[in-house]
Order: structure tokens, then sequence, then C-alpha cells
């Protein structure tokens, strides 16, 4: 999945004096992230193991063997992990609770998230799924009807929220239920604020099936993808706005100079969020240095 989704790192123009501003991280650590930030792809490739084609052999990607791009990769893992260990003290246990539309990158950014936090990475969309037995969330749409289905996403986020410990990737819709909020409230919750373009070409690449919302009956992937997210995000935008936290892909790329969101790594993401979750709990954010959480 990984390899064969994220846009090519040539692409990315770097303008040094706007890189770091917004979130505290060394410059040239984030410029290293956000040109090569590619650990999970690295990880993938020193296993020999790419599930689609290889980085390495695609011409519109930094050479994946280099020895300089896996030095960057490891200073881009090094530093998710210290900001991890910062804001796991800052959290002091409690959750954090992943709000977005479908294709916001709940999943890919959370489960690094995660591993940085050292807490537990949960889908509730999958955790719906395992309770009632059922394959997909489609399934479930299909056969129970969208009602049912949002009951026992309520249900999932009352019990996790009764955990400590989690990055929890909520289902896209479950802002919309104001019961779901008191339910997040227990924890933090981070909004991934995406353009819809981006997320339709996203669900695009790998098609609308498992998304029963999007899945109209006509029309090309793209098109069914962006009409059917633009109408959800209008009714939803309130909603989101909710969230503790917003981490803007447009702000953030705007801040490091990317020209498109879609060269934002999902590990320079997870960082951002994790700097601004620190933000939020009033810990240091201008240097690494400053580490004025409780
Ligand atoms: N930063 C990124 N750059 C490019 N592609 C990404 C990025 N983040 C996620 N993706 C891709 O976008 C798609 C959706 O990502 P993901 O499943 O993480 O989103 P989600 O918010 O959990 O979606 P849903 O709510 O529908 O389950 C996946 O194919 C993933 O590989
Ligand atoms: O945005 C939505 O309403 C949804 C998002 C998915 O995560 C699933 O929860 C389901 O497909 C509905």
């Amino acid at each position: 999945m990984e390899a064969s989704a994220w846009s090519p790192v040539m692409r990315v123009s770097i303008h040094s004096n706007r890189v770091g501003r917004s979130s505290g991280i060394p410059p040239s650590l984030l410029k290293q992230i956000i040109y090569r930030g590619l650990p999970r792809i690295v990880g993938h490739l020193s296993l020999n193991d790419c599930g689609g084609p290889c980085p390495s052999t695609r011409g519109d990607r930094a050479p994946a063997f280099e020895a300089g791009n896996l030095f960057t990769s490891l200073e881009a893992t090094w530093l998710l992990k210290k900001k991890g260990q910062e804001v796991r003290r800052c959290l002091a246990g409690r959750s954090i609770f992943l709000v977005g539309m479908m294709g916001s990158g709940k999943t890919t950014v959370g489960e690094i998230m995660s591993e940085a936090l050292g807490y537990t990475f949960i889908d509730s969309d999958k955790y719906v799924e395992q309770t009632l037995g059922l394959d997909s969330v489609a399934q479930i749409f299909k056969q129970c009807g969208e009602k049912f289905f949002r009951d026992y996403e309520s249900d999932a986020l009352q019990q996790l929220s009764m955990m400590g410990n989690l990055v929890v990737a909520t289902g896209g819709g479950a802002v919309i239920r104001p019961v779901n909020w008191e339910y997040m409230k227990q924890g933090l919750s981070v909004y991934l604020d995406v353009p819809v373009d981006a997320l339709a070409r996203r669900i695009a690449a790998v098609g609308t099936n498992s998304r029963p919302l999007l899945d109209f009956d006509s029309g090309d992937p793209y098109t069914k993808a962006f009409i059917g997210l633009f109408t959800l995000s209008k009714k939803r935008a309130q909603s989101y706005s909710s969230a503790d936290v917003t981490v803007s892909l447009l702000d953030l790329a705007a801040n490091l100079g990317v020209e498109d969101v879609s060269d934002l790594t999902p590990t320079a993401i997870a960082t951002e969020v994790l700097v601004q979750v620190e933000k939020f709990l009033g810990g240091g954010i201008d240097s690494l240095d400053k580490r004025t959480c409780p």
C-alpha cells in the first residue's frame, strides 16, 4: 500500500526560510522528513518485501537504497520517536481520537503515531466489524443499514473511551452524533483536514467499493468519490471543527513550501499532529529543547 501510494518525493520544493516555522522541528530535520521521509517504505525495502513495484525501480523517486536516503529516513524515525516520547508524557495516558473524512489518513497516520507514542492503535470501523462478526462496513451497511452501523459505532466509541493509551481512527461519520463527542472528550480529538480533491484522488486509487456512502452506481471512481466527499464534507464541516486540535494539510504544506498536499508524507503528518497535540497540551513547541509539559 505505502510503496505505491506515496507521491514522488523529487517534486517537492523546499524554501528554507519557511521550513519548520509552525512546527518547532529543526529545519534541517524537517526538510529531510518532507523531502525523503519514507521510513515505512525503507523498512519494507530493507526486508526486500515490497508489496508493489519497489520505489527504487520507479523513475520518479529518489533511489531507495542510497545511503543518504536510509540515513535521513532513520533521522525522520528518530525525530518522530522523540516527539512521541515527549507527547506521551503530556498525554499522561489520555487517548487520541483521530477524526476526519474518509481517506484523510486516520488509519495511516494513526498507526505511525501509535508506534511513536507506545500506544495501541484501534480502527473503530474494524472494531465494529469484529464486534458484529461481519467482514466489512460495506456489508454491515448493505445488510443492516446505516443506523444500525451508527449505533454500534457509538457503542464502540463508548467502550474505547473508557480505555487509555489508545490512538483511535474513528469512522469518517462518527462526528455527526453529539454523543460520540462526549465519548471522545474523555481523550483528545484531532481533526485531519485534507482537501476534497486529495481525498478523492486517494480513494479513487483504491476504488469506492469499501466505502458505501461513495459507491454510487455510475461514474468513474474519482468523480464518484469527489461528489460524495464534497457533499459530506459540507454537511460535516461544523462537526469536525469541534475537535480539540485541527491539523490542516493545506497549512502544513504552505508552511513547508510544499506545492501539493499529496507530497506530504504520513511520517511528516504524524509528526505535525504530535507537535500540535503538544502545543494544545501546553508543551514546548518552539524548540526541541523546550519541554514545559508537566
Ligand atoms: N499522506 C498520504 N499521502 C498519500 N496517500 C495517503 C496518505 N495518507 C493516506 N494515504 C492513502 O489514502 C488512503 C486512505 O488512507 P486511510 O485508510 O489511512 O484513511 P482513513 O482516514 O483511515 O479512511 P477511512 O475513514 O475511509 O477508513 C489509503 O489508500 C492510504 O494509503
Ligand atoms: O464517512 C462516513 O460516514 C464513513 C466512513 C467510514 O470510515 C465508515 O465508517 C463508513 O463507511 C462511513
